[in-house]
């Protein structure tokens, strides 16, 4: 992907300009978002009905049987890392049936259980992962490298070169895994894990009472750092735009899933203030619930959603609506496919995700606003429970199914 690199932000100021940056761009594109707009979803019977049980769901428990919790910490590091390409779902969802999120999952798992059994080594180790090959990576994710194309002189007959989306998938795939195994087969580390939790004991040190997340900003600096696939940072307009969406979701992910054992195997972030995991989901749910408004912004993006925001549509979408049940593993219909974007369209609308999160979250907790006793909850929703509520309402749905979200092919960043 060609942008251009903004320098790192200052040591200790990495999530302030995560916020800062978001909230600058979305003034500088004409993206609003207005209290009456936030009020309108935080108050709607689809957010009051659904949001604590689909907030509390979470799929980081793995069926699989760790040599050690380290060995778990990697695995879930990997995820991270190569948790992407929401910009080939359509093409994922035809070829196997499955989204982004679930062919990546796919795939740990296969590594995992390939290094556990076969005789190919540990491929989610440094040099696993610095040595694994493109041919291996389809292999694993049960993908064709070839595309099919009728040949130049005899009708009838279809010739099957390398190419095509799915290629370029296993390419940015297999690419990050090999920049990121050189790096940390360079630096001295066995794996993804040995670092991050060198990370962790770090910001452990940095914990302060007087400054929340001050923990979090050593471990993503570090991370963000020493990795390239986790600099999601890019400049809009001159104005430098910084989302580090898949790094704050790695540290998430320790909290979520060895917050809570006793004592933890490792130390544990605070990540109750961290700024969301911006993806191409949540800004398509928050411009389809009202609350991004793209009628002014600039960079032709008011066009890019042109059925999105009417007040009828969102009656009925911020109504009320039985969950889904289909829990079964048919494959699914597939999605319908929205508008793609560009890299600066992309990183505008993700930084207009990450600002009007943080504006939820200032507008349940204000004082003055007025909430009957049910729905005091609403005061106590945090970053990252809404992260969870909006991507999971998502597929929660069956109406939210359909709603179109943007695509950006060639990033691993999302
Ligand atoms: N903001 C945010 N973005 C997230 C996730 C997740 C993983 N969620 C699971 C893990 C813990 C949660 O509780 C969920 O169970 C994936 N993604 C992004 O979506 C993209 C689309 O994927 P799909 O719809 O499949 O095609 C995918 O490329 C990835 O960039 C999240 O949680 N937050």
């Amino acid at each position: 992907m060609s942008s251009a690199s903004p320098p790192f932000p200052p040591s200790g100021s990495f999530l302030k300009s995560i916020r800062e940056s978001s909230q600058l761009l979305c003034e500088k594109s004409n993206v609003r978002v207005t209290e009456v707009a936030i009020k309108r979803l935080l108050f709607s019977q689809a957010f009051a009905i659904s949001f604590k049980r689909v907030s509390a769901f979470h799929g980081l428990a793995f069926p699989l049987k760790f040599a050690s919790t380290l060995a778990e910490l990697n695995l879930l590091s990997v995820l991270s890392l190569l948790n992407f390409a929401s910009g080939y779902r359509i093409q994922l969802h035809t070829e196997t049936g499955r989204g982004a999120w679930d062919n990546i999952r796919l795939l740990i798992f296969s590594l995992f259980l390939t290094s556990s059994t076969g005789g190919e080594g540990d491929l989610l180790s440094a040099r696993g992962m610095q040595d694994i090959q493109e041919q291996k990576v389809a292999e694993l994710m049960r993908v064709s490298l070839h595309v099919e194309r009728p040949h130049e002189s005899i009708p009838g007959v279809t010739v099957g070169e390398i190419g095509g989306p799915m290629h370029e998938l296993v390419k940015l795939i297999t690419g990050t895994l090999n920049e990121t195994g050189l790096i940390l087969v360079g630096a001295g580390y066995p794996d993804l894990g040995s670092f991050v939790l060198e990370a962790l004991q770090e910001g452990e040190k940095a914990k302060s009472k007087d400054k929340i997340g001050a923990d979090v900003d050593v471990i993503l600096e570090q991370l963000v750092r020493a990795i390239p696939a986790f600099r999601d940072m890019s400049v809009v307009d001159g104005q430098p735009i910084y989302c580090f969406k898949k790094a704050l979701f790695l540290i998430h992910a320790v909290l979520i899933r060895f917050g809570s054992m006793s004592p933890p195997p490792f130390p544990i972030p605070d990540t109750s203030q961290v700024p969301v995991f911006t993806d191409n989901v949540l800004p398509s749910l928050l411009i389809h619930l009202g609350v991004i408004d793209l009628s002014s912004a600039s960079h032709g993006l008011e066009y890019k959603f042109p059925d999105a925001g009417s007040l009828d549509k969102l009656s009925s979408l911020l109504a009320e609506a039985s969950p889904c049940t289909d829990t079964d593993n048919a494959p699914k219909a597939i999605p319908p496919e929205g508008p793609t974007l560009t890299v600066n369209q992309s990183y505008i609308l993700r930084a207009a995700a990450i600002h009007a999160c943080e504006l939820i979250v200032d507008v349940a907790r204000s004082p003055d606003i007025e909430l009957p006793e049910n729905l005091e909850w609403i005061r106590d929703i945090t970053l990252p429970l809404l992260d969870m509520w909006l991507w999971s309402v998502a597929k929660d749905r069956p109406d939210y199914r359909q709603l179109e979200r943007f695509a950006l092919k060639n990033t691993v960043f999302f």
